[in-house]
């Protein structure tokens, strides 16, 4: 398990990450969400060692993290960083050969990786000559080459076609089942809601909210869309109810004081109902509210 204990980084004046706590469960995948300049990138490149902490503590396995332990992280940087002018083989097999396995371990885990992103035809290619999205993929490789104890990735979905999403999260997985953890920052909410078991949103420097998904869901206000035969333009002056948003024959509300069962007999009483459900908030409605 990686813990993330009070971590604090400034830059000049400005606190970019502002006593950040939370965990990476030992098999979990963890998305790491926050807006542009959130802080982090800034907290992986601690966690990886790159950039020096202000304050707090990061412990893996339960003591503070290493140099040796780090070697053993895999890590995709924000800012990428493989040789443009290198054929992609011969640079996955470097650096598995630099993370320790044999010749041949780093020839077949490198023919290995390429073919699961469908990259086998393009081994001896420069790596400046394949497309971003491709581009990425190797990047992927890269961090997973040296059969990382951890994964720390940086904006990993970004670029990706679905299918490479795909195979990519299969990969995660095989990971994560293995008991690895697992970090991963991005701007796609809707992918992070369905691929993570932890999540973390970070809001200038600091952690607005933690938990699962669900739980995260589950602590947002329940919602209810009322579908009706005629206009529902009337349910704005209905006492105990705060109106999100009112289209033609459908409502979406929030019950504040109002029951369930007022709402319908009221509902009842003006017109037929064809539909009345809970909604739960979505990732990205508790987001919005959190980083608000
Ligand atoms: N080397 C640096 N020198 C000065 N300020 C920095 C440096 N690195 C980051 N910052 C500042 O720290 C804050 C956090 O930046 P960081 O890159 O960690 O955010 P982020 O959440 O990764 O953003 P994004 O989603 O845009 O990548 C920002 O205000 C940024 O300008």
């Amino acid at each position: 398990m990686l813990e993330i204990d009070h971590l604090t980084r400034r830059f000049g004046e400005a606190v970019a990450v502002d006593d950040v706590s939370f965990e990476v469960a030992a098999g979990g995948l963890t998305g790491f969400v926050g807006g542009n300049g959130a802080g982090k990138t800034t907290t992986m490149r601690m966690i990886m060692g790159v950039l020096a902490t202000d304050g707090g503590e990061i412990r893996w396995q339960g003591h503070e993290v290493t140099a040796a332990d780090r070697r053993a992280f895999g890590y995709m940087p924000e800012e990428r960083g493989l040789y443009p002018k290198q054929p992609v083989h011969d640079q996955l097999v470097y650096l598995a050969r630099l993370q320790g396995r044999t010749a041949a371990a780093a020839q077949s885990a490198a023919t290995d990786l390429l073919d699961r992103f469908d990259l086998a035809s393009r081994r001896r290619d420069k790596l400046e000559s394949l497309s971003l999205g491709n581009q990425q993929r190797v990047q992927i490789a890269a961090a997973v080459i040296g059969d990382p104890d951890l994964l720390v990735l940086d904006e990993p979905f970004s670029g990706l076609d679905p299918a490479a999403v795909d195979s990519m999260v299969d990969l995660l997985r095989e990971y994560t089942s293995r008991g690895v953890p697992v970090i991963f920052s991005s701007h796609q909410l809707d992918l992070v809601e369905r691929l993570s078991d932890g999540l973390v949103v970070l809001h200038r420097g600091r952690v607005v909210a933690h938990g699962s998904p669900d739980e995260l869901r589950r602590s947002g206000a329940t919602r209810h869309r009322l579908v009706l035969g005629g206009d529902a333009g009337w349910v704005r002056v209905l006492p105990g109810v705060t109106v999100v948003d009112v289209d033609g024959a459908s409502a979406l509300l929030e019950l504040t004081a109002a029951s369930t069962d007022e709402l319908l007999a009221e509902a009842m009483r003006r017109g037929s109902v064809r539909e009345l459900v809970e909604v739960r908030p979505s990732i990205a409605d508790i987001y919005r509210k959190v980083t608000s």
